[in-house]
């Protein structure tokens, strides 16, 4: 391994792709292969004031086991004096929630075939025993194709100063109810918040959403959902959403199921 060793002057730094407490993403370039790559610079200052290390550890060892067309890839790291690089897999159209925000709602074919991408990919992830991917619009990337990425920033990119959105700092829309009563938790938090997500692309806003967090912890704990009547979504999407917005986490629907649902099976694209 030690010759694979990468350095900085391997790659040839690109633009600024993305904004973070502990460093910047850049658009980069090996160098030799030419293959064009994210570059997630971590300064290891930021890291010992939180001591994350061995956070980054378990995140490395994580992505690095990793390997599924809707996770992005985490090909290689090093580090110098100062910083630790993230050698990524490049998501060529970028933040999924920046596309929700400028298209307000998706549609229930793009809904659901995101929803199936994230279902297989937790399907993976599961199986590998790695849960709780940390799965909000702002870890979910595309590539240059529209496929659905899950990029895990890890825990510690809801401390990133970065407030993409106001609810990037209370990002607590997502927490399943078991989560939020700090009880014991297992991978069906993920299956909670794919209902959550199914909602709040086919909306635009997440179910639980309200002024101020007592209210959104109060509809949590309630599953206070609530379908609009406009934009029209059909009753079998809402039935999916019925399906994982469930309180007690053993009868949601796991992502085997989701893969197996009418609405899906009819809207989901195969390829992706
Ligand atoms: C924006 N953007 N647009 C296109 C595109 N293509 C690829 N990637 C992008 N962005 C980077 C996505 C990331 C994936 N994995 C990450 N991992 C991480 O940031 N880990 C991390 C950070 C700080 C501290 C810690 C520590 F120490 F606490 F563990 C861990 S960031 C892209």
């Amino acid at each position: 391994m030690a010759d694979e060793e990468w350095s900085l002057a391997d790659f040839e730094i690109g633009k600024v792709i993305g904004e973070g407490k502990f460093g910047k993403v850049y658009l980069a370039r090996e160098k030799q292969s030419g293959y064009v790559v994210a570059l997630k610079v971590i300064f290891k200052e930021k890291l010992k004031k939180y001591r994350f290390h061995a956070h980054l550890r378990r995140e490395i060892e994580i992505q690095h086991s990793l390997d599924h067309p809707n996770v992005l890839r985490l090909f290689a790291w090093f580090h110098d004096q100062t910083r630790i690089f993230l050698v990524l897999e490049y998501a060529a159209r970028g933040e999924l929630y920046k596309m929700l925000k400028s298209l307000h709602h998706f549609s229930e074919k793009r809904v659901a075939t995101y929803v199936a991408s994230l279902a297989s990919a937790l399907v993976y992830c599961h199986k590998k025993h790695v849960i709780h991917r940390d799965i909000k619009p702002e870890n979910l990337l595309l590539d240059v194709d529209g496929r659905l990425k899950i990029a895990d920033f890890g825990w510690a990119a809801e401390l990133q100063a970065h407030v993409k959105r106001q609810t990037m700092c209370g990002t607590i829309d997502y927490l399943a109810p078991e989560m939020v009563e700090k009880k014991a938790h297992d991978q069906s938090v993920d299956n909670w918040t794919l209902g959550i997500l199914c909602y709040e692309f086919l909306y635009g806003f997440p179910p639980f959403e309200a002024e101020d967090q007592h209210d959104t912890f109060r509809r949590i704990l309630k599953v206070d959902v609530v379908f609009p009547s406009s934009p029209y979504i059909s009753p079998e999407a809402k039935h999916l959403i019925s399906k994982l917005l469930v309180k007690d986490s053993s009868k949601r629907l796991s992502p085997q199921k989701i893969l197996t649902h009418p609405w899906i099976v009819e809207n989901a694209d195969p390829s992706g």
